[in-house]
């Protein structure tokens, strides 16, 4: 069993705020205490969408019930994720067996992030969705140092592993991934939700490999909406600009009102990326990439198709009114694009969704088809290999570890008991010129990179004695910056992993 306070340790440190832009209007809450009572919701009327309507919620109960539990009723196991202000591990409730995806929030730093109505918003807005595509809460509780909230558990990981571990993914697959994510944003758009942050991320995949949007901390109500907030948390949502570079609308650029149709451009975004394993707006800045953004700057592979060209084309219309899914013609216009030829849409959740990549190197799940439930016998198994491990960060370097593929040459690099967790031919940028150097992250916790070409002792380290004096800023997925307070050096990873070498250096923070 992991340690609490190790386990939460990680939470206070952000991964994604350098492309996540959050302008909240400022109100400050008065208390951490989001789960408990003073949110209560009257009820609602019934609503339409394939989920079936939100649950009734009179007379304050929440439908996912704020839960007596302590930390210690549950076997803690793999870091699924680590968020900008949360950690999310898969957990085993003692008593019954049941597995959870277990988000960890802690009190302290979500107040000093001001994150408090995120969190709120979060916790209010999932206890009233009910859609297969979308992410259930189960339960929350706390205690006097953090917020839990538990999900089921998506073990298949985020559509961006797919996207990274494919390099990209074939159309057929694209287009049932989109299918599902269509289904759950007609569901979400239909009750008036806009969600503002849809992009591989947070579009997780069930063991079996069908699709969940997650992360509903970004959202905004429409003035019809059926979902009911407080007073304040409402206020907190209409004066606010939230979302991901890559992914923003450029009428959300311009400061116009918030409409569904910015999930619709996010959506477009979302299928290129797929398609071609790159955003579409790339570029080394956030100021370029909005500048590509508002000019619709825009190339396509050769090898996508014409109905696929034709898909992004009409949602990545500049008009917000005239995207396709938010004009006249609604969800249903969308659905029968010729890009979704074939598409059975009335049982979705019933079809074998695509399988599932798997990490590199992952000699326990090598070869395994997820969609026959191996995946999630293996995922229960790892609560015994959990148990053995000293530190959440080992855990999390295990997941980590295996991103990248190994070279025996490296080992002679390491210290006695020092092993590899990360390490990645990429290029070192210099101010004018680039070199390509090899960069490997080590549990010890060093980083250091060596130039292949040259002599193997001839190592640079960038990283080493003082384990906290280290930050990875990430200014898109192939470009990073590794900044100690002696040198700031610049990489260009061709693999896009950007963000996974934040998370893995972040793994090995503060522990
Ligand atoms: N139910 C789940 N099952 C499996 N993994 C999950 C689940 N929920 C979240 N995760 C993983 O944890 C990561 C962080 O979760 P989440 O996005 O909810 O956190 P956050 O702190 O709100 O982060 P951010 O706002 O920066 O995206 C996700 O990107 C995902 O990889």
């Amino acid at each position: 069993m992991l340690s609490l306070s190790l386990s939460l340790s990680l939470v206070s440190h952000t991964s994604r705020p350098q492309i996540k832009m959050t302008l909240v209007n400022g109100c400050r809450e008065e208390s951490t205490n989001v789960f408990e009572a003073g949110l209560r919701a009257p009820s609602r009327r019934s609503v339409s969408g394939s989920g079936g309507a939100p649950p009734r919620m009179s007379n304050l109960n929440f439908r996912a019930p704020q839960e007596n539990f302590t930390i210690d009723d549950f076997e803690l196991g793999q870091v699924l994720g680590v968020g900008s202000f949360s950690k999310v591990v898969k957990v085993k409730k003692k008593d019954t067996g049941h597995v959870y995806a277990l988000k960890i929030m802690d009190k302290d730093f979500i107040t000093k992030q001001d994150k408090v109505a995120h969190v709120k918003r979060e916790r209010i807005v999932l206890d009233q969705l009910t859609h297969p595509g979308i992410i259930q809460l189960l339960f929350t509780f706390q205690d006097s140092h953090c917020l839990y909230m538990a999900f089921e558990a998506c073990e298949g990981g985020e559509l961006f592993d797919q996207i990274s571990r494919k390099g990209r993914v074939p159309e057929s697959d694209a287009r049932f991934y989109m299918a599902e994510i269509i289904e759950a944003m007609e569901y979400m758009h239909g009750v008036g939700l806009i969600h503002r942050d849809i992009k591989p991320e947070n579009l997780l995949l069930t063991a079996d490999g069908h699709v969940k949007v997650a992360d509903f901390g970004s959202i905004k109500i429409i003035e019809s909406t059926q979902i009911k907030l407080p007073p304040l948390a409402i206020s907190e949502t209409t004066a606010s600009f939230e979302g991901t570079a890559a992914y923003v609308a450029p009428e959300v650029l311009n400061a116009s009102r918030t409409t569904t149709s910015n999930d619709l451009w996010a959506l477009g975004c979302t299928l290129y990326q797929m398609l071609s394993g790159v955003s579409p707006f790339q570029g080394p800045s956030e100021w370029l990439m909005f500048k590509r953004i508002k000019a619709r700057d825009i190339k396509f592979p050769d090898y996508f198709s014409d109905e696929s060209i034709d898909l992004i084309d009409k949602l990545l219309d500049l008009d917000p009114e005239r995207r396709l899914g938010a004009g006249p013609g609604g969800y249903p216009a969308l659905k029968m694009h010729p890009f979704f030829k074939g598409i059975a849409w009335e049982n979705l959740r019933e079809q074998t969704a695509p399988k599932i990549a798997l990490e590199a190197n992952d000699s326990t799940r090598e070869g395994k088809n997820s969609s026959d439930g191996n995946l999630h016998q293996n995922a229960i198994q790892d609560f015994g290999n959990a148990s053995a491990s000293s530190s959440v960060s080992d855990l999390c370097a295990i997941k980590l570890a295996s991103v990248d593929s190994f070279d025996s040459r490296w080992k002679e690099l390491l210290e006695p008991g020092e092993s590899i967790i990360l390490a990645s031919k990429i290029k070192k940028l210099r101010l004018l010129t680039s070199k390509k150097v090899q960069l490997i992250l080590t549990n010890r916790p060093r980083l250091f990179y060596v130039d292949p070409s040259k002599s193997m002792e001839n190592m640079k380290i960038l990283w080493s004695d003082n384990p906290n004096d280290i930050t990875i800023q990430v200014l898109n997925s192939s470009h990073f910056k590794v900044c100690t307070s002696m040198k700031v050096s610049s990489f260009e990873d061709k693999k896009q992993l950007a963000w996974h070498w934040k998370k893995a250096v972040e793994g090995l923070l503060f522990h």
